[in-house]
């Protein structure tokens, strides 16, 4: 596909090559290829800005993990492709986005983007192995799945080999998992790395951010807060108003150009 005009952006160090409205369909090769750090451009995912057909919204976001499969969701995706809508002038304050989990939406800042992204359901106990370490985890659906496991003490965050992907349950996770290693860090205040389905460790994971935070909430047996989410490319917040949770931190565009894969 050449002569492809494409955008990087990236909300806390989690990636994307953004392709703007008018790119014709993806496939998953060509996915792929854009997403190799080497030999495309490189990203943990691609956002294509895609027109919506729901009543009262403008736009789609058809985000593809860098490995070229399909996911529901992207809390930073929707920040980075509102960043981009918005610096193409157009979208700007609070503006719908449709994904593959519904619909959500983006209120614009000038440093810091926010994505009202409903409820978290937290919805059973399952397991992962890594580096020979058998963890418990929560499960959590931010409309994309994602397992919660905290680390014993003994256990430094930074000490996890996150480049082999952990080991889960397939039959509790027949689509792959997104798994988020957690230690405390103060009341409501988590550190996490993440290992995500389809795209590997990635230095940010919104709906990880998300999910982690839905968790430390339920252990502070409270349902409404502001968990702040460290993660190793920088810091996430997570409103939870009782109605709905509010993601947000910052988001760039820091590149553009024309794609000749
Ligand atoms: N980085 C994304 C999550 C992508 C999830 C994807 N890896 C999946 O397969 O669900 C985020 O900020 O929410």
């Amino acid at each position: 596909m050449g002569g492809v005009r494409f955008l990087k952006g990236h909300g806390t160090g989690n990636d994307f090559v953004v392709l703007p409205e008018g790119t014709p369909e993806l496939t998953p090769e060509f996915v792929a290829a854009v997403c190799d750090r080497r030999r495309g451009i490189g990203g943990d995912g691609v956002l294509r800005v895609a027109r919506s057909s729901l009543p009262g919204v403008e736009w789609f976001m058809d985000y593809w993990n860098a490995d070229g499969s399909l996911a529901e969701m992207c809390g930073n995706g929707v920040r980075v492709f509102a960043r981009y809508l918005a610096t193409a002038g157009l979208a700007a304050g609070t503006v719908p986005i449709e994904t593959r989990a519904g619909v959500v939406r983006a209120v614009i800042g000038d440093e810091t983007i926010s994505v009202d992204m409903g409820l978290p359901k937290v919805y059973g106990d399952s397991s992962a192995r890594v580096g020979g370490l058998e963890l418990p985890g929560v499960a959590v659906d931010c409309g994309n799945p994602h397992l919660v496991c905290a680390l014993p003490e003994a256990v430094a965050l930074e000490s996890l080999d996150l480049h082999v992907a952990p080991v889960h349950d397939e039959e509790f996770y027949p689509f792959g998992v997104n798994v988020e290693f957690v230690v405390p860090v103060a009341d409501l205040h988590v550190s996490m790395r993440v290992h995500e389905r389809g795209s590997g460790e990635t230095l940010s994971c919104g709906t990880g951010a998300v999910a982690v935070a839905a968790v430390a909430l339920a252990r502070a047996g409270r349902d409404t807060g502001v968990v702040t989410v460290d993660v190793p490319g920088g810091r996430l917040t997570v409103t939870f108003d009782g109605a709905e949770c509010h993601l947000a931190g910052p988001a760039v565009i820091v590149a553009s150009g024309e794609l000749s894969l």
